[in-house]
C-alpha cells in the first residue's frame, strides 16, 4: 500500500476545504495555538513511517490521555474492582456531562468521558505510590521518549478553569464513588491531560494497541486480552456523542482530545495520529476526522 501517496493526497485535498471548526477556548492557553497547523503520520507494523506537515511538533495530548490512563490501571488492577466504579458503554452525552451521572448514581458510562476518567485518577492514586511519575514512566517506555514531558501553562491554565470537571468529582463523591482527596485527583486529571506530544510520538505509542498489547521491541505492556477491550471501548466510546460517527465514517477504534488530536489503529496493520487544533461542535478535531475518513476511504481498509 502506497501510504504516502494517500497522506499528500489528503493533505492536499483537506487544503481546500472551509474549516468551520474552533479552537477551544475554555482552556484559555489551547487558545493561542495556531489554528492552521495541520499533521499526519501512520505508522506501519512493518516500522515503516510515513508522514505529512507538522507530524513532528508537539501538542496537549488532552483527552487522549484517557486511553493510556485506562492501560495503567488495567494492567494493575483486576477488571472487577475496575468495573465496579466505571461502565463501559457509549455516553451519547457530550464529554464533561453531569446529567446522566446524577440518574446512575455517580458511575461513569465509560473510561473515555471525564467523570470516567476522573475515577480511574482516583483509582490510580490509591493504587500506585507516584502516579504522575508512573503515567510519565508508561508513556516513555511505549514511545522510547524520555523527553515527552506536561507543559505547564496549559496545565496552570486548565486548573484555573476546571469548575466542570470539579462539579463532576464532587457529585461522584456524593456516591461514595471517589476515595481520595478531591483536589489530589483533579490535579493529577489535568497533569495527565496536560502532556504534549507530536503525530509521530502518539502513533508510535499506540502501536501497542495495533499490537497486542507489545512495543515494537516485544515488550508487553498489556495483555492481547485486555488490549481487545481497551480497542473496544475506542471504538464505541472514543468520540463522546460522536463515537456512532466515527465508526460509521472512519471504522477504526481511536480517541479525540480537545488539543485536536486523533490518534486511531488498525488492529495489526498500523496506529495512525492527526493534529488540526480547529473542533466540531462535538470537541473534536473537523479536519482530523475528515482526514481519517479518507484514509479508510482511500486505502479500501477499515476494520469493517
Ligand atoms: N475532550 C477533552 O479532551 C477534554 C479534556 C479536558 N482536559 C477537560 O477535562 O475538559
Amino acid at each position: 500500500m502506497d501510504y504516502q501517496t494517500i497522506l499528500n493526497k489528503i493533505q492536499t485535498t483537506l487544503l481546500s476545504v472551509n474549516n468551520t471548526g474552533k479552537v477551544a477556548t475554555y482552556i484559555p492557553e489551547l487558545e493561542s495555538i495556531d489554528p492552521k497547523k495541520f499533521g499526519m503520520h501512520l505508522y506501519c507494523n512493518n516500522a515503516g513511517h510515513y508522514s505529512v506537515g507538522d507530524h513532528q511538533e508537539r501538542f496537549s495530548i488532552q483527552s487522549i490521555s484517557k486511553v493510556f490512563a485506562l492501560t495503567l490501571t488495567l494492567s494493575k488492577l483486576d477488571y472487577n474492582d475496575f468495573f465496579k466504579r466505571v461502565d463501559f458503554e457509549p455516553s451519547g452525552d457530550p464529554f464533561n456531562s453531569l446529567v446522566q451521572l446524577e440518574h446512575e448514581n455517580g458511575r461513569p458510562r465509560n473510561p473515555f468521558i471525564n467523570a470516567g476518567a476522573l475515577v480511574i485518577s482516583d483509582l490510580l492514586i490509591s493504587h500506585l505510590d507516584k502516579p504522575k511519575e508512573d503515567f510519565l514512566t508508561l508513556i516513555h517506555t511505549i514511545t522510547g521518549d524520555k523527553t515527552i514531558n506536561f507543559n505547564k501553562k496549559v496545565y496552570a491554565s486548565e486548573k484555573k478553569w476546571s469548575y466542570r470537571n470539579a462539579s463532576l468529582l464532587n457529585l461522584m463523591k456524593s456516591f461514595d464513588n471517589i476515595h481520595n482527596d478531591l483536589e489530589e485527583v483533579l490535579d493529577f486529571y489535568i497533569y495527565q491531560c496536560a502532556i504534549e506530544m507530536s503525530c509521530k510520538e502518539l502513533a508510535t505509542a499506540f502501536m501497542i494497541y495495533a499490537n497486542r498489547g507489545k512495543t515494537l521491541d516485544n515488550i508487553e505492556i498489556i495483555s492481547p486480552e485486555k488490549t481487545k477491550r481497551i480497542n473496544a471501548i475506542m471504538q464505541t466510546c472514543g468520540f463522546y456523542d460522536e463515537a456512532g460517527e466515527f465508526s460509521f465514517k472512519v471504522g477504526l477504534p481511536g480517541k479525540s482530545g480537545v488539543g485536536g488530536g486523533i490518534a486511531a489503529i488498525h488492529p495489526g496493520q498500523y496506529a495512525v495520529t492527526v493534529w488540526s487544533p480547529p473542533l466540531n461542535p462535538k470537541g473534536n478535531s473537523e479536519l482530523g476526522m475528515l482526514a481519517l475518513e479518507k484514509l479508510t476511504t482511500l486505502t479500501g481498509y477499515s476494520i469493517f
